[in-house]
């Protein structure tokens, strides 16, 4: 071990950006991890903001019992501007040598990922990121943390809106979350059976969707589901929706479901849970073996590390597969 891996005794934890069910099994995991080696955890409230105001405060083994089944974050979370600043970095210093930092875990998204390296090489600071977001959009890992339940509250949504569907021979136009990225619209699409998907990745969404219209409105479908992402490039459900008024007229009755932060919050599934412990306790051992600067993911059912650099640089890919399936079973 060398003089540099020694030194790392008091980890700091924050949460960023938006919230995701499972983040506080990370927390979890990386406070007892902490407590396990004889390192000392300091949960950081309200992400970089708290970071940059101070709200660091010791936590132990029994800060974070009873948390696992929660969803949201018990240290908070925040989109911090200053924190982009080099005034709001600073700051953020001063409270690391004012608590005796050695190191820091992140749990967030691809911004607070690029807010941990920027921080990392300027003050040459050990930092290992956990992929905590809603939307999978992670270079580095097979899932993020949150996106399990994510989907599953989506696909629970859509069956329900299904029920109506069906009973009034109604065209849905379902709106899911996903600010650049389809994996929750492809995922609880094909879960939900929706006859379309519409995704920012494939560009012929739209015209797919006519032609599909086009052909199933000659049959009399007694419903039709298009989930769409919300970073769809043909525009938001309403227009949308429009456009199909327009071509169509009343052959389609439509209505418009935006699912907005119900998809957020909500119970963790275990597979989030099973997820967020694992990292957290990579993430710890990693800073512990003088790792730094990197994401800890889990990919083919490994963990797994990546550069922070290329988590946030590059996009994971759609599964062409994926859209194929979702092509053939939705005829
Ligand atoms: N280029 C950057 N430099 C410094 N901090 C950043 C940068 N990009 C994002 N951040 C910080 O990370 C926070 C979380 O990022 P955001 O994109 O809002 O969510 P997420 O991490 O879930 O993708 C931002 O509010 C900001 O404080
Ligand atoms: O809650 P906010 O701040 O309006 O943000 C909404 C965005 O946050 C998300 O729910 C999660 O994104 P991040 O994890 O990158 O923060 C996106 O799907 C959505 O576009
Ligand atoms: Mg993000």
């Amino acid at each position: 071990m060398s003089a540099k891996q020694q030194q790392i005794k008091r980890i700091g934890v924050l949460t960023s950006g938006g919230d995701a069910p499972g983040m506080n099994a990370g927390i979890r995991a990386v406070v007892r991890a902490s407590v396990y080696y004889k390192m000392t955890p300091l949960g950081i409230r309200h992400g970089y903001d708290g970071f940059i105001n101070n709200e660091i405060h010791k936590m132990d083994a029994g800060s974070v019992k009873h948390i696992i089944h929660q969803g949201g974050t018990i240290l908070k979370s925040a989109r911090s501007m200053e924190f982009k600043t080099d005034k709001g970095m600073q700051k953020a210093w001063k409270n690391v040598q004012k608590h005796n930092l050695d190191a820091m875990v992140v749990i967030g998204g691809d911004g607070t990922f690029k807010g941990a390296m920027e921080f990392g090489k300027k003050f040459d600071f050990p930092i290992v990121g956990i992929p905590g977001t809603i939307d999978n959009d992670i270079y580095g890992t097979d899932f993020t943390v949150g996106f399990d339940t994510a989907v599953n509250t989506v696909v629970e949504a859509v069956d329900k809106i299904r029920d109506t569907a069906t009973s009034h021979n109604r065209l849905f136009f379902v709106e899911v979350m996903g600010r650049d990225a389809g994996f929750i619209a492809m995922y609880s699409g094909i879960g939900a059976g929706a006859e379309e998907i519409l995704i920012p990745e494939k560009d012929r969404g739209i015209e797919q969707l006519f032609e599909s219209l086009e052909r199933t409105s000659k049959r009399r479908k007694s419903s039709r589901l298009v989930v769409v992402a919300e970073g769809d490039k043909n525009g938001n459900v309403y227009d949308l929706e429009e456009q199909v008024k327009e071509r169509f007229g009343d052959r389609y009755e439509t209505k418009v479901t935006i699912l907005g932060h119900v998809q957020r919050g909500g119970r963790p599934s275990c597979t989030d849970r099973v997820l967020a412990s694992r990292l957290g306790v990579a993430a710890v051992e990693a800073l512990k073996d003088g790792k730094r600067g990197v994401m800890v993911g889990v990919r083919n059912r490994k963990v797994e590390f990546t550069d922070l650099e290329q988590a946030t640089k590059r996009n994971p890919e759609m599964d062409k597969e994926l859209m194929r399936v979702a092509n053939i079973i939705s005829i």
